[in-house]
């Protein structure tokens, strides 16, 4: 209470005023100079209690004099309430009514000249009523206080609730960022390389295409050079048939003539001989006629003898002559034939390029000729049209003068009509002179073999026209096409191996940003989703039914449809040859987050008889266990490796979402029946609630405690003997309802005593299928009908995750309630989307693709379910 009077503590009136909890209790003395003394504060605070709520606290006020000074407000609305002096006497004279009255200011001021000296009493209940009140209002401060501090807790828990989803986001958009980098980079990659396989490819066309022409070439070369070398043959067998036979005939014209020549030599000697004798006979005979000088008679006679006997010898010189002389002959043609017959004899064998020489330099001088002939008519022509641009030009400038005349005379004359015409003819002529000046230039171009070099665009096209695209060539670019050639298939070799390594490098680099992408969106927390291929089975083999269905590679898979192939990425592709165990390799580090306590999803998607009752179970023998009886393993081999350091408890629930109702499996509905006659065979009820912290779980279901792999697989079979299964025209055991399995592993760190609870639930949902062909019928279509809804739900919430819409419609179905954590809720979710290979299965598994996709894009946000040793201990009390 404030107060600007001397305040006692005393009997009094018992009144009502709004007592401001500003409150200190204490003497306070007016001053002379209107300022206030407090004494006596032992009780009072430094400062006053503020922040009290204001209550009516009853209190006797008696004033003893007049109020100094103006007269102070208990409250900011109210005016204290004073009681003066006869007041009060009226008061203490029995008046049991508060005598407050309200001065007004004027009284006020009145009574604060009358006098300085006031004096309140307070009675002694009201001010111990008041103490207790205070000390109320303290406990509720008190209160209140505790509140806060609770409050501003939580809205700093909230605080770093939201700073941390803030974080969370800007990694998110972070790497979202770099992710759209990546992909704008790779984008650009891969149309840098589409365009350089292209363009080498065109290259690689056009250099395939010009190596076959020349192949054709030489091979019409070589096919001539043959024929011409086998007519050569013949030709020169029948040379040397004839180069035989006359040889023949000179050796036996040799033989003959050498005969003669013996015969001629020894008719010479024989002749030699006879002259011998005879001018040894003449010489016998000169010797005796000088004896016979005197002898006359006989010397005379014997001139005469001599006489007649010089006749014969001239004869026979004569002859001897005419035999030398034939002698002679003989001798030179017999040297002349040796002669000829040791003269070289023309080469035999002559290279095909002799023989062709002749042809070609024959062909030559034809084409030379031609060319003569052509460059005779090209200069004709050059002439022809040079004298006809000359003319063109020239009537061009007459026209253009006469333009200029008629433009001056239009000044004062206004017909237009023959400048129209000046001008339209001077357009044409100008035409007609641009048109020759390119045939000038054409033919300019084709007698140097030179390309022409202009800018105009026209006058480039014209020229096209008339030469024809690329049709110059010089004799130097003729003769480097061979060079250019040998170039170009060293370059195309190059090309092929860099086109190879492009790829090599392309395929490797697409499998790591595959990789590397789906390893951010896995961090980013989104769901994974993998894509099973099952074999071909024997019905699809019977319907003769094309395989579409093709994996590209780890992440890849392609499907044929009829509009061109449709390519789908996922997290992880297995073809048809994958082992169960490969499959569960890739799923184990799931369970490891189970069992540190995360909750974790693992669900397989598809149409009826895709097999996913083969992965998630296996077949009927478990030669091929599939994800769960694998997963019963694994658990219980983490829990004995580390087993030194946490102690575990592993329990189990089994449900079957069957004609949209849940059952615990572990209750069969015989049994159930039996126990319970008045449920009519109705199984007990079980609801899917969520905890806290959004784990779904399923309240009445029975779970059981399993200290074992073997022990967990047991119940497992147990829960599996109550499923309904059916067999339709598509699946002999075809699962009616959707398997849900929820195993929970909580554990307790021996070293700090803090305990975790992962749960790990598979689902094999039932397969969507159209009646038309599964054959469904009375309660089998009834089943179909539900299992499509449910899908049908399930499809709902999946697309609105995926848009991100505000609404998820959850509560559509009991199946997308049990699925409530694990799509966009707090689970680390895996999704295995089985597909059939056949063409006949198209549109179903084009659909599952489509789910798939879709189920890729939903983020969840997985947290680890950890509580302290404290909590733990709370909770369990
Ligand atoms: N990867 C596989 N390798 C070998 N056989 C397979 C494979 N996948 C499926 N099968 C076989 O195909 C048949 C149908 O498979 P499954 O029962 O698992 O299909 P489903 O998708 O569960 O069908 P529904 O939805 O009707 O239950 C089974 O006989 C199964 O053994």
């Amino acid at each position: 209470m404030q107060c600007n009077a001397t305040c006692f503590l005393g009997g009094g009136e018992v009144v009502e005023v709004m007592c401001v909890i500003k409150v200190w209790h204490g003497v306070m003395t007016a001053q002379p100079d209107g300022a206030w003394e407090t004494t006596n504060r032992s009780t009072c605070p430094e400062d006053p209690v503020v922040s009290l709520r204001p209550r009516r606290v009853p209190v006797a006020v008696q004033v003893l004099g007049d109020l100094p000074g103006s007269v102070p407000e208990l409250m900011d609305e109210r005016p204290c309430p004073i009681i003066h002096n006869t007041q009060y006497e009226e008061s203490t004279a029995g008046s049991s009514e508060s005598q407050l009255s309200d001065s007004t200011e004027a009284d006020q001021e009145a009574e604060a000249e009358r006098s300085q000296d006031v004096k309140i009493y307070i009675p002694y209940e009201s001010a111990e009523l008041c103490i207790t009140q205070i000390a109320e209002d303290m406990e509720a401060m008190k209160r209140r206080h505790l509140e806060m501090v609770q409050e501003l807790e939580e809205n700093f828990q909230i605080t770093a609730r939201e700073t941390q989803e803030w974080t969370v986001q800007r990694i998110r958009a972070h790497y979202q960022n770099k992710l759209n980098t990546l992909r704008k980079i790779l984008d650009l990659y891969q149309e840098k390389v589409e365009k350089k396989n292209a363009d080498w490819e065109r290259r690689v066309a056009a250099l395939t295409l010009q190596n076959e022409q020349q192949l054709e070439e030489l091979r019409a070369e070589r096919s001539r050079g043959k024929e011409e070398a086998l007519q050569w043959q013949k030709e020169k067998s029948k040379m040397l048939e004839m180069f035989s036979h006359r040889l023949d005939i000179l050796h036996s014209h040799q033989t003959s003539t050498i005969q003669e020549l013996q015969m001629a030599r020894q008719e010479v000697g024989k002749v030699q001989e006879m002259l011998m004798v005879s001018s040894q006979e003449q010489q016998e005979a000169t010797e005796e006629g000088e004896s016979s000088e005197n002898k006359g008679l006989s010397a005379e006679q014997h001139t005469v003898a001599c006489d007649e006997s010089d006749q014969p010898l001239e004869g026979a010189k004569a002859r001897l002559e005419e035999l030398k002389e034939s002698l002679y002959q003989k001798e030179r043609e017999i040297t002349e034939l040796l002669e000829a017959e040791r003269s070289p004899v023309p080469p035999i064998l002559q290279p095909p390029c002799s023989i062709l020489l002749p042809v070609i330099i024959h062909k030559a001088h034809a084409v030379f000729s031609v060319v003569a002939e052509t460059r005779a008519l090209l200069d004709q022509m050059i002439e022809e049209n040079r004298v006809a641009l000359a003319e063109a030009r020239d009537k061009l400038q007459r026209l253009q003068m006469a333009k200029d005349d008629s433009d001056g005379r239009e000044e004062k004359n206004t017909d237009n009509e023959g400048l129209d015409e000046y001008k339209s003819s001077l357009s044409l002529l100008q035409e007609t002179v641009g048109g020759y000046e390119i045939s000038q230039l054409a033919l300019d171009c084709i007698k140097t073999g030179e390309s022409p070099v202009i800018n105009d665009c026209n006058a480039v096209s014209e020229l096209e026209d008339i030469l024809g695209c690329g049709t110059i060539r010089t004799t130097e670019a003729v003769k480097s096409v061979g060079q250019q050639l040998l170039l170009l298939q060293d370059q195309l070799k190059e090309a092929k191996e860099e086109k190879k390594k492009i790829i090599e490098n392309y395929t490797s680099e697409r499998t790591l940003r595959k990789k590397y992408y789906n390893m951010v969106e896995d961090m980013k927390g989104k769901i994974r989703v993998f894509c099973r291929i099952r074999p071909v089975n024997r019905a699809e083999v019977a319907q003769g039914g094309a395989v579409v269905v093709e994996k590209i590679d780890d992440y890849s898979v392609t499907v044929e449809t009829p509009r061109g192939p449709r390519e789908f990425q996922f997290d992880k592709v297995f073809s048809a040859e994958i082992s169960q165990e490969e499959l569960f390799h890739d799923t184990n580090r799931l369970i490891q987050s189970a069992i540190d306590g995360y909750n974790v999803c693992i669900f397989t998607y598809g149409q009826t008889g895709s097999g996913k009752t083969f992965t998630m179970v296996g077949d009927k023998e478990q030669k091929n266990p599939g994800i769960m009886p694998r997963s019963f393993n694994a658990i219980f081999d983490m829990i004995r490796e580390n087993s030194n350091k946490f102690d575990f408890k592993v329990s189990a629930y089994m449900l079957e979402l069957y004609n949209d109702r849940l059952q615990d499996l572990f209750v069969s509905l015989a049994g159930e029946a039996h126990a319970q006659p008045q449920s009519h065979g109705q199984a007990r009820r079980v609801e899917i609630k969520r905890n806290r912290k959004g784990v779904v779980f399923a309240q009445g279901a029975e779970t059981k405690e399993a200290s074992s792999a073997q022990e967990l697989y047991a119940l497992f079979q147990q829960a599996c003997a109550n499923r309904h299964i059916s067999a339709t025209k598509m699946n002999v055991e075809s699962s009616r309802s959707h398997l849900i399995v929820g195993i929970m592993v909580e554990s307790r760190n021996l070293t700090n005593g803090s305990v975790s609870s992962g749960k790990l639930s598979l689902v094999d949902l039932a397969g969507s299928e159209r009646a038309a062909k599964t054959g469904a019928k009375d309660h089998q279509l009834k089943e179909a009908n539900s299992i499509n809804k449910s899908l049908s739900a399930l499809g709902d919430v999946i697309s609105a995750l995926s848009a991100e819409l505000p609404h998820v419609p959850y509560r559509n179905s009991k199946l997308t309630q049990v699925m409530q954590d694990s799509l966009g809720g707090n689970a680390k979710t895996l999704m295995i989307v089985n597909i059939s290979p056949s063409e006949c299965n198209l549109n179903e598994t084009l659909t599952s693709l489509i789910y798939a996709t879709r189920v890729k894009a939903i983020t969840n946000n997985a947290q680890r379910n950890v509580d302290s040793k404290e909590i733990a201990q709370l909770k369990e009390e």
